[in-house]
């Protein structure tokens, strides 16, 4: 999680400590400071563009079939600025947000001064928090460092005034040089006292930011993990996650802005209270000095925010871009369709639009910066004025004025140094809101635990009219009143046309959506009161999208059961049932291979390999329920019907097995068939029955088989293309 920081906008602050906020609109690669960006330094150097800069009008060799139609007029973001090329044509619309929606704008956006200072002791406990649960005996000597510091810089200053006082005392200079050794002995004994404490507090500053971010990270993922699918799918909570990413790294910079601040705020205290003894009137005038740069402070760092706010969706966009480049999926098709310019184009074109962003903030930065600068000016005139007033008029004595004049100076920095500090706690703090809300936000999305148990041994698996559509789609439903069983021990297949929603339906039934009308009941027991543990124990998925793990042969196998020990003889009979041991033994480091082509002795697999790797993952599984989704789009003949046939054998063996294939000859195996067509289940029956003319019904699985047969029917002499007779054999593999 941790990304790398890029800069702060040195126009913005002068300060030195490392990090500040994400920039709002560069992808951290490209910013991160003192290292060349990975997409960088992997590419060649730009070819001239040969797609158009942006704003140059195109010409006909440019145009590509997925460019914009010509005329088509630049779209407007909510935010005002002009959607680009590269968003219009390769993203579909401007990937700016609003941040209108933005119901949390009041309180993480109020930097005004007060607001702030309000703030302040939840960010110190909020970090402290963290610290605390990070490394509690760092923060303890944190604690005591920085209060040390505070209270040795009050007395180094007393001895100051004592010094100074002394030394414009009457008296030969060796007597005053010897009045004042005293005070100047404790004076240099503080300043050494200081340092030692600032080291202290520095070592264990250092020791405590790792943990915290560690800390922050790990509750980032711990909760995101949790998460029910279709939040993950929901693109408002993919923004908090982007924002909240940055959250672990901030709260890593927030400790060392807390020991800041804590750091500032003693030696202001320990200034001003000189001050007020010298005289009250100077210190209105401390904090006048300080108020410009603190107001272009606040004010940059809402603006920082905000523009962050808008722009992360399309800093993710630019990424993905660059990572597409240096992508080993992506590779074969870029280089054989010579996608590359046309990418790195579209990258230059939306690193261009971010980089207008900077240059905005810049301006700002610099004007703001300027008109703080003739304010500071004004307000320090003043003060060295009233400081001259009240020697002048000899309300205040010379010796007391050298101490002033020390006094303002180590307080005015003080006070600079602490609104400086809270400002960037401020900043960071948002960044680590994002994160508590992606937390809380979390909490409510989570899967939840406990539940009804499911009886052991169902009979049978019952969807009573469930609806079900995905969200942020054109509400569409993809289930749509499903009613239909799943017996216990049996192959049930489901076929149907493309998008009809044979996945969805086995998507909910394994527990990873929730149906938004209707029930699934295991017998009696509506699922979605059951434990969802328990359910997703019993249930084991081979999908289309499998997940191919870059980890080795055996992990991507054993991942099936994570939380048990891996067992060398299951994964052996997962991979025997998976026809996956001739694979196995052949490769170079058997079960311990890496199947991760980018990293070293990593290897490749064929599509049907994985696939057979999936099956067996599968089976190491060992779910009563096995969902098996077009199990052999990637398998050859000879594999394809051992699968089936061990299929079989696990179903004569008591397993419900839930077959999803567009092969419809497949389906012969199967016990029970359900056609489904636009989100309805439109027949039901065994395979003779669904094929049979005789059978009532809309006949749409036998008009499907029978296009199928056709294609693999020998042709008759002299009647190329004869489709076979209804009642013919069906082939064994349409
Ligand atoms: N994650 C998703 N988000 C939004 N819409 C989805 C999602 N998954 C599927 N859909 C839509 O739901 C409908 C049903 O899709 P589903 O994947 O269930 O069909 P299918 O019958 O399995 O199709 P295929 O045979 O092509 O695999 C389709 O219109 C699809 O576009």
């Amino acid at each position: 999680m941790a990304k790398p920081h890029p800069t702060r906008n040195t126009e913005t602050t002068s300060r030195t400590a490392p990090g500040g906020p994400p920039p709002p609109a560069a992808p951290p690669e490209r910013t991160a400071p003192g290292r060349a960006a990975p997409d960088q330094a992997a590419l060649p150097e730009a070819p001239p563009a040969e797609a158009p800069t942006p704003g140059t009008p195109r010409t006909e060799t440019t145009q590509t079939v997925q460019d914009p139609p010509a005329g088509t007029p630049p779209t407007d973001t909510p935010e005002g600025a002009a959607v680009s090329d590269s968003e219009q044509t390769l993203f579909g619309g401007p990937l700016r947000y609003d941040l209108g929606f933005a119901q949390h704008e009041d309180a993480f956006l109020q930097l005004n001064l007060r607001a702030m200072l309000a703030r302040l002791p939840y960010l110190l406990r909020l970090t402290g928090n963290l610290a605390w649960e990070a490394d509690r005996r760092a923060l303890q000597a944190v604690t005591a460092a920085e209060l040390g510091r505070g209270a040795v810089q009050a007395v180094g200053l007393v001895a100051v005034n004592k010094v100074l006082a002394h030394l414009l005392s009457g008296g030969s200079t060796a007597d005053r040089l010897a009045q004042a050794s005293g005070a100047l002995a404790v004076a240099g004994g503080a300043a050494v006292v200081g340092a030692l404490l600032r080291a202290l507090a520095t070592a264990a500053t250092g020791q405590l930011e790792p943990k915290v971010e560690r800390v922050a990270t790990e509750r980032y993922l711990w909760h995101t993990a949790r998460v029910e699918l279709a939040a993950i799918e929901d693109d408002e909570f993919h923004k908090l996650l982007d924002s909240a990413q940055y959250g672990a790294g901030s709260a890593r910079r927030m400790v060392r802005y807390c020991q800041s601040v804590l750091g500032a705020m003693l030696s202001l205290v320990a200034a001003a209270g000189v001050l007020a003894v010298l005289h009250p009137l100077l210190l209105p005038l401390l904090v006048a000095m300080t108020l410009p740069r603190s107001w272009a402070a606040l004010s940059l760092a809402r603006r920082r925010y905000l523009s962050f706010q808008v722009w992360v969706q399309h800093q993710r966009a630019g990424q993905l871009l660059s990572r597409l480049l240096i992508s080993t999926d992506a590779a074969p098709e870029i280089r054989v369709h010579g996608i590359g310019p046309y990418l790195l184009h579209h990258y230059r074109a939306m690193s261009e639009a971010q980089e207008a962003e900077q240059r905005r903030l810049a301006r700002l930065a610099a004007r703001t910066g300027l008109v703080a600068a003739g304010w500071t000016g004004l307000a320090t005139a003043a003060t060295y004025a009233t400081l001259g007033g009240l020697l002048w008029t000899g309300a205040m004595a010379l010796s007391v004025g050298g101490t002033a004049v020390l006094a303002i100076r180590t307080g005015s920095a003080s006070l600079d140094n602490l609104v400086l500090q809270i400002n960037y706690l401020h900043e960071e703090s948002l960044f680590v809101g994002d994160l508590h809300r992606l937390i809380e936000e979390a909490k409510l999305r989570a899967v939840p635990e406990g539940g009804a148990a499911l009886p052991e041994n169902p009979a049978a698996i019952t969807f009573e009219d469930v609806v079900f559509t995905y969200r942020g789609k054109d509400n569409k439903r993809a289930l749509d009143g499903v009613s239909l069983t799943v017996p216990a021990g049996k192959i049930v297949a489901l076929v149907g046309e493309n998008g009809s929603g044979k996945t969805t339906l086995v998507k909910l039934l394994s527990g990873l959506y929730q149906p938004d009308a209707g029930r699934i009941l295991w017998d009696g027991v509506d699922a979605a009161t059951a434990d969802r543990a328990e359910l997703v124990s019993r249930v084991a998925v081979v999908g289309q999208d499998f997940y191919r793990w870059p980890f080795t042969a055996a992990v991507n196998v054993s991942i099936g059961r994570p939380d048990a020990p891996v067992s060398q003889d299951r994964l052996d009979a997962a991979a025997h049932y998976a026809g996956a041991d001739d694979l196995i033994a052949s490769l170079p480091r058997g079960w311990s291979t890496l199947l991760a082509r980018a990293y070293k002795g990593g290897h490749q697999l064929s599509g049907g390999e994985w696939q057979r790797l999936g099956l067996a993952r599968a089976h190491y599984r060992a779910g009563r329920l096995l969902i098996v989704d077009e199990p052999t789009s990637a398998l050859d003949a000879k594999a394809e019907q051992r699968l089936f046939e061990q299929i079989r054998a696990l179903a004569d063996a008591g397993q419900t097995v839930i077959l999803i294939t567009h092969r419809l000859g497949s389906v012969r195996a199967a016990d029970l068939i359900h056609v489904l067509d636009h989100g309805k289940v439109i027949e039901s029956g065994t395979f003779d029955a669904l094929i049979s003319p005789t059978t009532p019904g809309p006949g749409a699985f036998r008009t499907l088989y029978t296009l199928q047969a056709a294609q693999y029917a020998p042709p008759s002499p002299g009647t190329p293309g004869r489709a076979p007779t209804e009642t013919a054999d069906a082939p064994a593999r349409p």
